[in-house]
């Protein structure tokens, strides 16, 4: 069987670096594009030489539409604005689109919604299997314990990250509304200060950290009479995204047009 052809959008970001490197390691995937945006000073340099690799023979080029036409897949991290014209070009070329972008507004979630009509496309705020299988374990927590245990999420990442909270603090936040029947839009506290009053009931608190170069962090806290539970995961390596990317990409190659998530890729849906 022929490789997977992947094109790395963000290409010279954070996560476009440590992607290129993991679609190089990968069985059954190869580097067919890297696109940053136009103008960036990446533009024309050898996306291997970029990832820190020998040379792959792939110029990195500001073109997604050809650098689409000659792929099957691609793996998308970088910002909501970007990330809406990526799937709407994915979708006219009918190729798999991965997509790790957090903070898209609900008007982008749509967009992707209706790309998803076109072509099969894998999303999710975190793509790493140990933050899938705690949220998991979070849904089932928040059935088990009740609304005696009030649920708070904290996160912590690197200074330069661009939206709070992040997508897997929202993940998590979703599993555990999952797991008591309610909706995270109704029960979410995004931020305190000041005369808050009480802890409103079933309420499902966020609190964001920021600072030097911490990869992403969460835990999931039920706070209970006389006790607590914490659920939590530490990413030490950004390449537990990327093989995760990756294996999604593959996953979702030649399947039905539809709005994946990693729990589906995971099979922890089944
Ligand atoms: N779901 C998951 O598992 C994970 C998700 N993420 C998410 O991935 C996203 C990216 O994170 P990170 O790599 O740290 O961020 P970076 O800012 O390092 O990378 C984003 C890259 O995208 C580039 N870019 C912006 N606009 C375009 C465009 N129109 N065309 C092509 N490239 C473009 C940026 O270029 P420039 O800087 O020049 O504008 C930059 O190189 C974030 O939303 C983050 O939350 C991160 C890790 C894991
Ligand atoms: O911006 C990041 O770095 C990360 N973003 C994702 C998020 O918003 O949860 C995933 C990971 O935690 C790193």
């Amino acid at each position: 069987m022929e490789a997977m052809r992947l094109v790395v959008v963000g290409a010279a970001g954070r996560m476009g670096r440590v992607l290129i490197r993991a679609v190089t390691e990968a069985e059954g995937a190869v580097l067919a594009g890297a696109v940053e945006r136009p103008g960036a000073a990446e533009i024309g340099q050898d996306a291997g030489t970029l990832a820190g690799l020998a040379p792959l023979d792939v110029a990195v080029t500001d073109d997604p539409e050809a650098a689409f036409a000659a792929a099957d897949g691609v793996l998308d991290f970088t910002v909501p604005a970007a990330t809406v014209v990526f799937a709407e070009l994915a979708a006219q070329a009918g190729i798999a689109h991965v997509i790790g972008t957090t903070g898209l507004a609900a008007s982008g979630e749509q967009a992707v919604a209706d790309a998803a009509a076109r072509t099969a496309i894998v999303k999710s705020g975190n793509m790493s299997l140990g933050v899938n299988l705690v949220a998991g374990l979070v849904e089932k927590a928040a059935r088990a314990l009740g609304p005696a245990f009030d649920i708070e999420i904290l996160e912590m990442h690197h200074r330069k990250k661009i939206d709070a909270p992040s997508g897997t603090a929202l993940l998590l936040g979703e599993a555990a509304a999952r797991g008591r029947d309610a909706s995270l839009e109704d029960e979410a506290v995004y931020a305190r200060e000041g005369h808050t009053g009480a802890r409103p009931e079933g309420a499902i608190g966020f609190a964001t950290l920021r600072g030097g170069t911490v990869v992403g962090e969460h835990e999931v806290i039920f706070a209970g009479e006389g006790e607590r539970v914490v659920l939590g995961h530490v990413a030490e390596d950004r390449s537990i995204f990327a093989r995760g990317a990756v294996h999604a990409a593959l996953w979702a190659h030649g399947r039905e047009p539809g709005l994946y998530s990693m729990a589906d890729v995971l099979g922890l849906n089944d």
